[in-house]
């Protein structure tokens, strides 16, 4: 884009990306002040080795509310995400410094036990991941793991779910099938039943759609907003439609930092901000 832009055509563009997106929507300006706080982050940094990846985070999450995570490539999106149920303790060059507060314990204290932080912030990934196991037996998973035999509990679970993450009616006559029968949006969805078995509090869902088609990718989306109704949702996605689509909040990262973050119909149409601004009407770069 060249600098000769004038202030009505940039009006005009930051609206393009998100034209109708809020229009005829009971959308509303929100303000995290108004909310329940069911995550913070304090002043966190992240190292990989000698390379900072996160730097100086600190941010509140509103509890039952969408969260999304956009930037571009390598600015720390997955990183940020993986922090809130401790994926990176599986990186060996990894550091962290700073506090996250999970209903205001702190999820790195030593003394936390981390199955338990995983069972209570659960996650689902960009490629869908099922278990080479039966329908049934993916969805009941978790419960199993905890030692749970009840046929009829592990039954009613395992239906609460699948009907919780919208894919009840396509499966119900095949429960005991193998999961890799399934559609990769079918998996998807199958993924997120397995995650909603075991009740946790947060999901944290990095870019859940971009491995699906278009039907399957609006599926999702109206299962997150379905989902938030029950669960506080952290999602990391490359789509800044999708991103105004489905989320209360917006964060915009660069180079490891949170450059803005607030309501997502303030960030999309008026940013603080003039490289949030750059970056939703696709002049970054
Ligand atoms: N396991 C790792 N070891 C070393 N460096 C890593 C590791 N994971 C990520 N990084 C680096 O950390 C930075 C942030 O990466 P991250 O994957 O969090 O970014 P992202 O915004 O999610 O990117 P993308 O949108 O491409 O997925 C990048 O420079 C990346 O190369």
């Amino acid at each position: 884009m060249d600098g000769m832009t004038t202030m009505t055509e940039q009006n005009t563009m930051t609206h393009g990306v998100t034209a109708g997106l809020f229009e005829n929507t009971e959308r509303k300006r929100l303000r995290l002040a108004d909310e329940t706080i069911a995550l913070e982050v304090q002043d966190l940094n992240l190292y990989y080795g000698e390379a900072q990846a996160l730097k100086r985070i600190s941010m509140k999450v509103a509890a039952k509310r969408v969260t999304a995570f956009i930037g571009p490539s390598g600015c720390g999106k997955s990183t940020l995400l993986r922090c809130f149920n401790r994926m990176n303790d599986l990186v060996d060059a990894c550091r962290i410094e700073g506090k996250i507060l999970l209903e205001g314990d702190d999820i790195y204290d030593r003394k936390v036990d981390v199955a338990e932080l995983r069972r209570r912030v659960g996650m689902v990934f960009q490629k869908p991941n099922p278990f080479p196991k039966s329908i049934y037996e993916n969805v009941a998973y978790g419960l199993r793991l905890q030692g749970v035999r009840d046929r009829k509990v592990l039954d009613e679970v395992v239906e609460r779910s699948l009907r919780g993450a919208a894919l009840w009616d396509e499966v119900k006559d095949r429960l005991h099938q193998n999961a890799f029968g399934l559609s990769g949006g079918q998996q998807q969805r199958l993924v997120i039943a397995r995650a909603i078995a075991i009740e946790p509090e947060v999901i944290l869902l990095d870019e859940p759609a971009s491995a699906l088609d278009p039907i399957s990718t609006a599926k999702i989306e109206e299962l997150i907003y379905e989902l938030k109704k029950e669960y506080t949702i952290l999602i990391v996605t490359h789509n800044m439609q999708q991103a105004a689509r489905v989320s209360d909040y917006t964060a915009y990262m660069y180079l490891g930092e949170m450059i803005e973050y607030g309501d997502t119909m303030t960030l999309f149409t008026n940013p603080r901000k003039k490289a949030t601004e750059d970056y939703i009407t696709g002049r970054y770069g």
